[in-house]
C-alpha cells in the first residue's frame, strides 16, 4: 500500500527579498535558485529523495525515510550558505496528492511565503516506518523523441511539443489519478503514484496522445525510496525500449 512522504520547500519572503532595496539582476537570481535546487537534490539525494525544481521558489520532494532531524540539517546548512532561509512543510498519505496538501497546509498554517516574520518552519508529519511497497515511481519518456523531434524540428519547437505532452500529463495524472508528475529534462516526466493499475498508466498514454499528439511509454517501479523505486521505474522502462511496449510495470510495484 503506497504511503508517500511528500516536502514542499518554499524560500521564505523570497518575492520580496528578489526586490530589495531594488530590483536585482536576473541572471543573480537564475543562478541562486538553480544553485539552491542543486544543493537540495544533492543534500535529499543522497539520503534517498528526489528533489523535484518544479517553480523553484516552491519545490517539491518526496522524502520517504528521511526524518525530521534530517530536515533541519538541510534548513541549517542552507541558511550557513545562502542568502535566503528555507520553510519546509511535511506531509504522509497514500495519495501523493493529499500528501503535497497536507505539506502544503503545514507551511500556510505558520504564515504567508511572503511574511517577513515567517522563517524555516518545519512542521508536519513523518512516517513512523518505511516498507518496500510505500513508494510507486513512473518514468514516462517520449517515444522517438530524438528521430522524431530533436533531430528534425527547430529546438524551440521541440521544446513546445514536449512541454504541451507534460501539461497534458500533469494536469491529468493529478485530476484523474492523484499522482504528483514533474518534468525532468529532456523527454522525461517522473511521477509519484497512488496505488494505480496498468489500465491507469494506459489510459493515461492514451489521453496524451489524443490531447497533445505525444506518444509516451513508461517504466514503473516501487520501493522504500524515491531513489529505489525511480531506479527501479528506470530498468522498467528499459524493458519497455527492449519489447516495445508502453507500459511495463516492476515486480517492485505490484
Ligand atoms: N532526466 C532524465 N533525462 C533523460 C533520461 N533518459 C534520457 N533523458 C533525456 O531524454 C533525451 C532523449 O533520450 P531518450 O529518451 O533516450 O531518446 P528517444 O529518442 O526518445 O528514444 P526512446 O526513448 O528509446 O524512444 C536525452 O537527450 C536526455 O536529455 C533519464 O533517465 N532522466
Amino acid at each position: 500500500m503506497p504511503n508517500t512522504q511528500v516536502t514542499l520547500v518554499q524560500i521564505d519572503n523570497y518575492g520580496p527579498w528578489t526586490v530589495t532595496p531594488e530590483p536585482r539582476r536576473e541572471v543573480d537570481l537564475q543562478t541562486l535558485q538553480s544553485r539552491l535546487y542543486a544543493d537540495l537534490s544533492q543534500q535529499f539525494g543522497s539520503r534517498g529523495g528526489y528533489v523535484f525544481f518544479t517553480r523553484f521558489d516552491n519545490m517539491i520532494a518526496v522524502t520517504n525515510g528521511i526524518d525530521e532531524s534530517v530536515h533541519r540539517q538541510v534548513q541549517t546548512s542552507i541558511r550557513n550558505r545562502y542568502p535566503v532561509t528555507t520553510s519546509f512543510g511535511i506531509g504522509v498519505d497514500p495519495s501523493p496528492a493529499v500528501a503535497l496538501e497536507a505539506a502544503t497546509e503545514a507551511i500556510q498554517d505558520a504564515g504567508s511565503a511572503q511574511d517577513a516574520e515567517r522563517r524555516e518552519v518545519l512542521s508536519g508529519s513523518i512516517l513512523d516506518e518505511s516498507a518496500d511497497d510505500d513508494l510507486t515511481i513512473a518514468h514516462f519518456d517520449v517515444n522517438d523523441a530524438t528521430e522524431r523531434l530533436t533531430d528534425r524540428l527547430d529546438a524551440f519547437a521541440t521544446f513546445a511539443h514536449i512541454e504541451r505532452g507534460y501539461a497534458e500529463l500533469m494536469a491529468h495524472f493529478y485530476e484523474a489519478h492523484e499522482g504528483l508528475a514533474f518534468f525532468v529534462g529532456g523527454d522525461n516526466v517522473i511521477a509519484v503514484c497512488p496505488d494505480l493499475d496498468r489500465a491507469a498508466f494506459e489510459e493515461t498514454i492514451a489521453h496524451v496522445d489524443e490531447a497533445a499528439g505525444v506518444d509516451l511509454k513508461v517504466g514503473v517501479g516501487g520501493g522504500a525510496t524515491a531513489e529505489s523505486a525511480g531506479m527501479a521505474a528506470k530498468h522498467a522502462l528499459e524493458r519497455c525500449r527492449e519489447n516495445g511496449h508502453d507500459v511495463d510495470i516492476d515486480d517492485s510495484a505490484q
